[in-house]
This record gives structure tokens, C-alpha cells and sequence, in this order.
């Protein structure tokens, strides 16, 4: 069932048009994340969502009702933002029964539901406290509580991790993940960590200057990027990309990359036109070989050491670093000559002039 449905949503100001015929359909109980670099309208789209920006056109249905001039109080949606935003001067109880009882919510039915937020979030010994009096985890916690206690047909998130310190975001991101795995409330989420799109969305819209590049599981975006531009947004580190050409000959597809041609699998039934493409390979997909298969080899410049695995860069004579992954204790130094070759099962072929996927 669909419980958000984005249709041609648009957004100008004056002018300048920043969401163009964005189409969306949210499954209840659905996690969709949207991704996309500084500026390309995710907080924008949410903010429709919520009631606190203007929709300049299109329809926005929220269970299956056209919500796009009804106020935020009246859309049946809790926003959780980045910086919390909770009364300063009340008390974490009173801060999560606030909007319950300006809606004239039973003291009872108040009570139950805050202890039962309380506890979910474990928040309840702070619950006489001021927000001024907890540290920014359990701040998080309090305005999730808060949303949680409406019981609202969807929760929007706008960054809510974003304050924290890097141990805390991944205790919050496990908070998050379980309280979606029990509650199964359609969920919109924005943010900018790759970690957090891949482990807690169903699916991850990635957008790009106000339109979507493409829509699906974290997954499906990994291994089948649509486009050059998702490919390089999703991943770290980012795939290696490099400069080649498509060619035809007597009906067989190509790419020539360097001084080697490949027969480019899956392309058959394409309407291809020789000319300028870009590879792409992951930096898990190249693997260390003797010189004589290698495809790419040069001096490692720099090896991350991160202790699951080893991420080794190569400066093999182009402007840019190969990226390799290596096992967590390959015995590997700066200085040290290494070949690879790629997975070609795993290799990414982008039209140069459009972006888009080619195989
Ligand atoms: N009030 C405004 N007037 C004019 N332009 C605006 C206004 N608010 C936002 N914009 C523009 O709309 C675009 C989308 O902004 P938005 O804040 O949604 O991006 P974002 O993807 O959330 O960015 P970030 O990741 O940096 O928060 C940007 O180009 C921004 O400059």
C-alpha cells in the first residue's frame, strides 16, 4: 500500500526551479533514504513532505489524501530534525507530551504513551531533566521520542545524526535500525553518510540538481549504478573511473581501454554509438597479479589501514589514483611496484556524454 505518493512534485523560488517532477511512490512501512550532494534539494523535498515548504506543483498524497495545502499539524507525519529542536525550558516528559496535549490528548493516554517511548529509547531516567542536561544522544533520543508518541502515519529525519560523534552515530544508526524493525513506520530519512543509506534504507533515492538519477535498494545502486553520477556517489571509496572508448566492429561491442579491447557483455540489444566511455571498478574488484596479466600497475603512493581491510593507492602515470582494496594484513609498503587486474564480471560501462549505463 502506499502510504506517500509524490507526483511531478516541483519547487521554484522565483525563478529558480530547484525540484523538477519529482515522482516518488513510499510503500507503508517503507524506508526510503534520500541521498545526493550539498544543494541537490533533499531537505527541500522533505520539507514539502512535512507541510513547512511551499509546493509549487504536482501532487502530494499522504494515505492516499491530497495533503499539498494542509498545514504540518494536519498531515499526520512526525519530523525529527538536526538539531533537535526541543523546548529548552521544559522537561524531557513535558517536551514529548507537548504536542499530545495541545491536541487535547487524555492525560492517560499521554502517560502510557511517554513511558512507553521512554523506555523503547531508554530515556527514562532523564525524563525530569532539561534538554540543557543531556548529552546529544539522549537529545536525539528525547525529539525521537517526541515523534514517536504521536504515533504519526510516517516519521521524516531530517540529518538526525549529524551532531553526534562518530561512536554515537553508529549506536543511534542501530537505535534507529531496531526501533524501524519493531514500529515498521514508513519512514522518509535524509542524509549525507553513505553508511547510513546503505544499512538503513529499503531503498535510497539518489538526487542530483532536483531531479532523481536513480531510485532503488542500496544493493541494486552498489552493483547497478544507472548512471556515472550515482556510481561515483555510492561507494567508499568512490570506484575508479577511467577514460576509454566503445567500439563496433561487424556487430560486436568493445571497449578499448589503454591497449586493450574488451568485448563489452550485456550491450547487444542496445542501440549503441561508438564513442567516448567511461569504466568503472570498484576498488574491490581489481586484484593483485604477476606483470604479464596485469591490465594496470604502479608504485603505491598511500595504504589505508583500517583493520577490516587495506585500501592501497596506485600512481600508475594517469592524473588519477587506481584505488585497491587488499586484505586487512596483505603485506603490502609504500614504494612497493603492484599489478592488478580486474574482476571483468564486475567492470561498470558509462556513456561519456550522457552518464548513462551502457552494460
Ligand atoms: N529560500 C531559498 N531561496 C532560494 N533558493 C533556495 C532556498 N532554499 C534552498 N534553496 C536552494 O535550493 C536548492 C536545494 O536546497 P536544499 O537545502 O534542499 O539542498 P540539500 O540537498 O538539502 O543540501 P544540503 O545537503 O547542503 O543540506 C539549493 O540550490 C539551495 O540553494
Amino acid at each position: 500500500m502506499t502510504a506517500i505518493s509524490l507526483r511531478e512534485i516541483r519547487k521554484s523560488y522565483g525563478s529558480l526551479q530547484v525540484i523538477h517532477d519529482i515522482d516518488i511512490e513510499i510503500e507503508s512501512g517503507e524506508f526510503l533514504v534520500l541521498v545526493g550532494p550539498s544543494g541537490c534539494g533533499k531537505s527541500t523535498l522533505l520539507r514539502m513532505i512535512a507541510g513547512l515548504e511551499e509546493i509549487s506543483g504536482g501532487r502530494l498524497e499522504i494515505g492516499g489524501k491530497l495533503v499539498n495545502a494542509l498545514p504540518p499539524s494536519q498531515r499526520d507525519i512526525a519530523m525529527v530534525f538536526q538539531d533537535y529542536a526541543l523546548y529548552p525550558h521544559m522537561t524531557v516528559l513535558e517536551n514529548m507530551a507537548f504536542g499530545l496535549k495541545m491536541r487535547g490528548t487524555n492525560q492517560a493516554v499521554i502517560q502510557q504513551r511517554v513511558a512507553q517511548a521512554a523506555d523503547v529509547l531508554r530515556i527514562r531516567p532523564f525524563l525530569n531533566r532539561r534538554p540543557a542536561q543531556l548529552s546529544g544522544g539522549q537529545r536525539q533520543r528525547v525529539a525521537m521520542g517526541r515523534a514517536i508518541v504521536r504515533e504519526p502515519s510516517a516519521f521524516l529525519f531530517d540529518e538526525p545524526l549529524s551532531n553526534l560523534d562518530a561512536a554515537l552515530r553508529v549506536e543511534m544508526r542501530l537505535e534507529i535500525a531496531k526501533l524501524h524493525n519493531r514500529m515498521k513506520a514508513t519512514t522518509v530519512y535524509v542524509t549525507h553518510d553513505q553508511v547510513e543509506a546503505m544499512t538503513l534504507a529499503d531503498r535510497i533515492v539518489v538526487l542530483n540538481t532536483g531531479r532523481i538519477e536513480q531510485i532503488g535498494p542500496p544493493l541494486e545502486l552498489y552493483h547497478r549504478p544507472a548512471s556515472l553520477f550515482v556510481a561515483r556517489f555510492i561507494g567508499s571509496p568512490t570506484m575508479n573511473t577511467l577514460p576509454a572508448e566503445l567500439v563496433i566492429q561487424g556487430g560486436e561491442v568493445a571497449i578499448r581501454l589503454k591497449d586493450r579491447t574488451i568485448a563489452l557483455k550485456g550491450a547487444a540489444d542496445q542501440n549503441l554509438r561508438a564513442g567516448a566511455v567511461t569504466v568503472g571498478i570498484r576498488p574491490e574488484d581489481l586484484a593483485v597479479c604477476n606483470p604479464e596479466e596485469a591490465w594496470f600497475g604502479g608504485k603505491l603512493a598511500v595504504a589505508e589501514r583500517l583493520g577490516t581491510q587495506t585500501y592501497g593507492y596506485l600512481e600508475t602515470g594517469d592524473a588519477r589514483m587506481l584505488t585497491v582494496e587488499f586484505s586487512r594484513d596483505a603485506a603490502i609498503n609504500v614504494g612497493d611496484l603492484i599489478h592488478v587486474r580486474p574482476n571483468m564480471d564486475a567492470i561498470h560501462v558509462f556513456e561519456e556524454a550522457s552518464g548513462r549505463r551502457l552494460n
